[in-house]
């Protein structure tokens, strides 16, 4: 099913404590897609998924399945499913009567959901678990049976809000691989909210960025990481350097560092640098880079593989990466590879 939400305004609080939580935020979700929500805590993701599923209600715009506006239908009639951050089981039910919940609202018989239960379970990598109290689960158990939950009642599309938070690496590393591999096995049209840039390039078709309650981007997770609308879209992907200078004639100027700005008009402006396209260098040398100029060395700390040199540059700081430690003081010449290094105006 095809998700979109057109226009959607919304704000929160009573009186003078009303603020605006969404402003004019309008996307789709092609049926079949995955797409992730993308920003930083507070940007309104959480309320764009809770206006989608019908838990809050908006003050302006419209929600729309497969084009047909469903403004007025409750929560329950929606026919989506939602994984919570926060899991939510019903801590008096077993792990197959949680599992087989939706399927119960739905009028099915007590054998008919104990099987689809067991199924469920076997596609999450629970075989057997369902007779067991939800207390005794893991929190890695508990988000594959919020998921079988999720699922059970064969959703027109599915939400998520950070499915993911609570787990360490590797378990969000298996979650991830499940979650991909139910989305594709079925068809299901998936709208996930994330705050990390890099589980959401990994995972998803589509990436809505959302920035203070309004949208900054929306695109495939190539065209945000090579083409970021915003500073802040350009510095999530990881480790990277921001520099606050001016934009001459096309050229981003900070002390001795210089750096490509086409397209920018002259003034104050942000350059984001990510670690891994600068190096330092003597002229010349490094391919696909260009020179950049120099800067003094500031200090440095051991990163496993090499080093992290922090640089000075007009007080702020420029880290490369690099393979010994300069002496602090010394003057280095920098390169830079211009595809990772992005210019916008202040
Ligand atoms: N009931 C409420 N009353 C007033 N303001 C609210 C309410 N719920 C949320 N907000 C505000 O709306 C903004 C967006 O909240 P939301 O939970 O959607 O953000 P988020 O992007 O999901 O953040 P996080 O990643 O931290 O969950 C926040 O500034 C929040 O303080």
């Amino acid at each position: 099913m095809e998700l979109t939400v057109r226009h959607i305004d919304l704000s929160m609080g009573e009186g003078k404590r009303a603020r605006t939580v969404l402003s004019d935020v309008s996307f789709s979700v092609p049926d079949g897609a995955f797409c992730s929500l993308l920003g930083e805590s507070g940007a309104g993701k959480s309320t764009i998924l809770k206006v989608i599923a019908g838990i809050l209600l908006q003050d302006g715009g419209s929600v729309l399945f497969d084009g047909a506006p469903v403004d007025g239908l409750p929560a329950h009639r929606r026919g989506l499913g939602f994984v919570f951050q926060d899991v939510r089981l019903f801590p008096h039910m077993t792990v197959e009567e949680n599992v087989a919940y939706p399927l119960r609202m739905a009028g099915a018989g007590k054998r008919e959901r104990l099987a689809r239960a067991g199924e469920l379970l076997e596609r999450v990598q629970l075989p057997g678990f369902g007779p067991r109290r939800v207390q005794t689960l893991s929190g890695g158990q508990a988000q594959r049976v919020a998921l079988a939950r999720a699922i059970a009642a064969a959703p027109a599309a599915l939400l998520l809000d950070e499915p993911f938070s609570g787990l360490d690496e590797s378990l969000r590393d298996d979650m991830r691989s499940l979650l991909l591999r139910l989305h594709r096995e079925d068809g299901l049209t998936v709208l996930m909210v994330t705050h990390d840039a890099n589980e959401a390039i990994m995972m998803s078709d589509r990436i809505v960025a959302l920035d203070g309650g309004h949208i900054s981007q929306i695109g495939t997770p190539e065209e945000l990481y090579r083409r970021p609308a915003t500073a802040k879209i350009a510095a999530c992907f990881g480790d990277c350097s921001v520099l606050k200078g001016c934009v001459e004639s096309e050229r981003f100027i900070l002390d001795g560092i210089v750096l490509p700005a086409l397209g920018i008009g002259d003034g104050p402006a942000v350059a984001v640098v990510r670690q891994g396209d600068c190096l330092l260098s003597p002229v010349g040398e490094g391919h696909g880079t260009v020179p950049a100029g120099e800067a003094v060395v500031r200090c440095g700390v051991y990163a496993g593989a090499g080093y992290l040199t922090r640089l000075d540059v007009a007080g702020q700081t420029l880290t490369v990466p690099t393979a010994s430690l300069p002496d602090p003081g010394e003057i280095v010449p920098v390169r830079i590879d211009g595809k990772g290094c992005f210019v916008f105006s202040a």
